[in-house]
C-alpha cells in the first residue's frame, strides 16, 4: 500500500491531469454519490409506500408523499445515472486522449533510447495496456473508493441518528467489505496477479520474436517447437487467470453472504426497533431494502483494489519513460557539409568511436568501410541525431543535429538492407517517400529506379498490389522499389547502409550503377563490407578501434595502399 502511496505521489501521467481537470472530477464523484443516494432512497421510500400501503390507509392523501417522493426519486435516479455518465465520460476521454497523444509521442521522440532499454514485446504492452490500466487505477478503483466512502459515513451517520449501536454493527460490517477485503485480496492476489503481467508480456515478446523470425523456423521445420513454446505461455497464463478468477468468485461470494449477514440483522433490528408501533412499523421493509443499491456501490471496489499490483507495475514503467524531448528546430541549412568534429561515443565503458573527425561536402559520395562491429551503424546513428556523442559535436550545414532532428527526414534519406514495402498498390508504397507527389511524379521515380519494364509486364501496373512486405517482388524489385521512394523524398543526403547485401553479384552491379546514376547531385553515405561499386564514391574510409586507419580516393588507394588492395582480394572471394 505504502508503495502505490509512493508511486501515485511521483506519478507525473495521470495526476496532472486531474489536476488540470479538478471540476470534472468533483462532479463526476458528486453525480456518483447522488445516483447511488437516489437509489438507497428510491429503495427506501418504496419499501415504507408497499407497508403502509397494506396496513390500508383511510385515505389516499396518507400515502401521497411517499409516492410522490418515490417518482422523483424513481426519475432521479436514472436522470443522476445518465448525467454522471455523461460528465465522467466526457472526463475520461479526455484523461485518455491526452495521455495517449503523450505516451506516443515520449515513445516517438525517444525511441532510439528506448529500444535500447526494452524488448519489442515491452513497448507493445507499454502502448496497448498500461495506459488503459492507469486509468482503471483511479476510475474503477480511487474514484468509487472515494465515492463509497463518502456513501459509507452518511448512511452510518443516518444510522447513528436512529440508534448508534446499530450504527456501530452497519459500520463494522462495511468496514469488512470496503476495507478488510479489498486489503486481504490485494495481498492474496498480489502474486498472482502479476505473475499473469509478466506472463502477458512475455506473450507479447515472444509473439513479436515468432513473428519477425517465423521464416526461420518454417525454414528449419519447427513449426511445432514455436507453437508448443508459446501453447506454454499461454497455457500457464490461462491456469494463473483460472485462479485469479476462482479467487475472485470466492471473494464475491464472501462478500455476498456479508451483505446476507447484514440485510437479515437490519431486518431484525428494524423489527425490534419499530415493531410495536404502528407506524413505525413501516421502516422495517423501507430499512431492509435501501441496502441493495448501496451495497452494490461498494463491491466493484475489491475487484480494482486486488488487481493493484497490476497497476502498480505500470505506473512504475510509466513514469519511468524518459520525458518527450521539446527540441528547438533550426531552420533547414542552406549547405548540407556534414561534419563530425572530434566525436567519442561509448556505450557503457565500451569505446566506439574514439575522437573522430570526418567532413562531406554537399554532394560528395563516401563508403565507410570496416570489420563487423567496428562502428559504422554507430555513425550513422549520430549522423541522424538518434545517438548523442560523450565528446564532439556532428553538425549538418553548421547546425548540432541534435537541433535538426525534427526535420531530419527532409534532410537524410536511408536506403537499408531491407526497404519495408506494405500491403498496397505499388503506387501507394513509393508514394510513402512523399505523400504530397503526384501520380506522374511518382511515376517518374519509378522510371528512374529502373522499374518501367517490370510495371509494363504487371496487367494491373502501377495499381499492383505488393502483398505483406513487398512478397510479390524479388530482392532486387524491392530495392529498386525502396530507391523510388528515396527519389521522391529528396533529401539532400542519402544513407545507404549495406543496401545490396542480399542480392546476387549481377544484380547488385545493377541496382549499385542505378542508385548511383539517379543520385548523382546528392551527398552519399555508403556503409558496406563489398567493394564492389566502389569505384563510384570520392573517397574510402576504413574504420578500426574507433578511428579511421584508411581514406582516401578508391583509384589512388587501390595503387599505394598495400592493406586496401588486400581488400579488394579478399573481396574476390
Ligand atoms: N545498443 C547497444 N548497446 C551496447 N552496445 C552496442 C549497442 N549497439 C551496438 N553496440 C556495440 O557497438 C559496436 C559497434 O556496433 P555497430 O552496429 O556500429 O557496428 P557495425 O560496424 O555497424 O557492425 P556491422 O557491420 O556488423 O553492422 C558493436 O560491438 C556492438 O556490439
Amino acid at each position: 500500500m505504502k508503495k502505490i502511496q509512493k508511486l501515485l505521489q511521483n506519478d507525473h501521467w495521470i495526476m496532472p491531469f486531474l489536476r488540470q481537470q479538478k471540476s470534472g472530477l468533483f462532479w463526476s464523484i458528486f453525480l456518483n454519490f447522488m445516483t447511488t443516494f437516489a437509489a438507497g432512497a428510491l429503495m427506501f421510500v418504496s419499501g415504507f409506500l408497499i407497508s403502509r400501503s397494506a396496513q390500508h390507509p383511510e385515505n389516499i392523501l396518507i400515502i401521497y408523499v411517499p409516492i410522490v417522493l418515490t417518482r422523483a426519486f424513481g426519475i432521479a435516479r436514472p436522470v443522476f445515472r445518465y448525467a454522471q455518465r455523461l460528465v465522467s465520460h466526457n472526463w475520461v476521454l479526455r484523461i485518455v486522449s491526452k495521455t495517449r497523444r503523450r505516451l506516443y509521442e515520449s515513445v516517438a521522440s525517444t525511441a532510439g533510447s528506448i529500444r535500447g532499454r526494452m524488448q519489442t514485446g515491452d513497448i507493445l504492452s507499454l502502448l496497448a495496456d498500461d495506459l488503459d490500466r492507469l486509468q482503471n487505477l483511479y476510475l474503477r478503483t480511487l474514484f468509487p473508493l472515494g465515492a463509497g466512502i463518502m456513501l459509507y459515513i452518511f448512511v452510518s451517520i443516518g444510522f447513528g441518528v436512529v440508534n448508534w449501536q446499530f450504527m456501530l454493527w452497519w459500520f463494522f460490517i462495511l468496514a469488512v467489505i470496503l476495507i478488510v477485503i479489498p486489503l486481504l485480496s490485494l495481498k492474496w492476489n498480489y502474486n498472482g496477479v502479476r505473475r499473469q503481467k509478466a506472463l502477458q508480456n512475455q506473450l507479447y515478446t515472444e509473439a513479436t520474436d515468432a513473428i519477425l523470425g517465423l521464416q526461420d523456423w518454417v525454414l528449419s521445420g519447427r513449426q511445432a517447437d514455436l507453437v508448443s513454446r508459446q501453447g506454454k505461455v499461454m497455457s500457464e497464463l490461462a491456469n494463473v487467470k483460472n485462479k485469479s478468477m476462482k479467487f475472485g468468485w470466492w471473494r464475491d461470494f464472501l462478500i455476498q453472504m456479508l451483505v446476507l449477514l447484514l440485510t437479515i440483522t437490519t431486518l431484525i433490528w428494524a423489527g425490534n426497533q419499530f415493531a410495536n408501533d404502528r407506524d413505525l412499523v413501516n421502516y422495517i421493509a423501507a430499512f431492509t431494502l435501501a441496502i441493495f443499491p448501496l451495497v452494490d456501490s461498494f463491491v466493484g471496489v475489491n475487484q480494482g483494489v486486488s488487481e493493484a499490483s497490476v497497476y502498480e507495475d505500470s505506473m512504475t514503467r510509466l513514469n519511468q519513460l524518459p520525458a518527450v524531448k521539446k527540441i528547438e528546430s533550426a531552420p533547414i541549412p542552406k549547405n548540407t557539409v556534414v561534419k563530425f568534429d572530434k566525436v567519442t561515443f561509448a556505450y557503457a565503458d565500451k569505446t566506439i568511436i574514439d575522437h573522430l573527425d570526418l567532413t562531406i561536402t554537399s554532394g560528395e559520395k563516401i563508403a565507410l568501410l570496416g570489420r563487423s562491429g567496428a562502428g559504422k551503424t554507430t555513425i550513422l546513428k549520430l549522423l541522424a541525431g538518434d545517438i548523442n556523442p560523450n565528446q564532439g559535436e556532428v553538425t549538418i550545414g553548421g547546425q548540432p543535429v541534435s537541433q535538426l532532428q525534427p526535420k531530419m527526414s527532409e534532410l537524410v534519406a536511408v536506403l537499408d538492407q531491407q526497404a519495408y514495402l506494405f500491403d498496397s498498390t505499388i503506387l501507394n508504397n513509393v508514394r510513402m517517400g512523399n505523400i504530397h507527389a503526384s501520380d506522374d511524379a511518382v511515376a517518374e521515380a519509378i522510371k528512374q529506379a529502373g522499374l518501367q519494364p517490370l510495371i509494363d509486364a504487371l496487367p494491373e501496373g502501377y495499381h499492383t498490389q505488393m502483398r505483406e512486405a513487398g512478397a510479390r517482388f524479388s530482392g532486387g524489385e524491392q530495392q529498386r522499389f525502396a530507391l523510388a521512394r528515396i527519389l521522391l523524398q529528396a533529401a539532400p543526403i542519402v544513407v545507404l547502409d549495406e543496401p545490396t547485401v542480399s542480392l546476387d553479384p549481377k544484380t547488385e552491379h545493377d541496382v549499385l550503377t542505378q542508385i548511383f546514376s539517379v543520385l548523382q547531385d546528392r551527398t552519399i553515405i555508403w556503409v558496406t563490407h563489398h567493394l564492389t561499386g566502389i569505384e563510384n564514391v570520392d573517397k574510402v574510409y576504413f574504420l578500426e578501434a574507433g578511428k579511421f586507419v584508411l581514406s582516401g580516393k578508391p583509384s589512388l588507394l587501390r595503387d599505394e595502399s598495400e592493406r586496401f588492395k588486400q581488400l579488394l582480394l579478399m573481396d574476390q572471394y
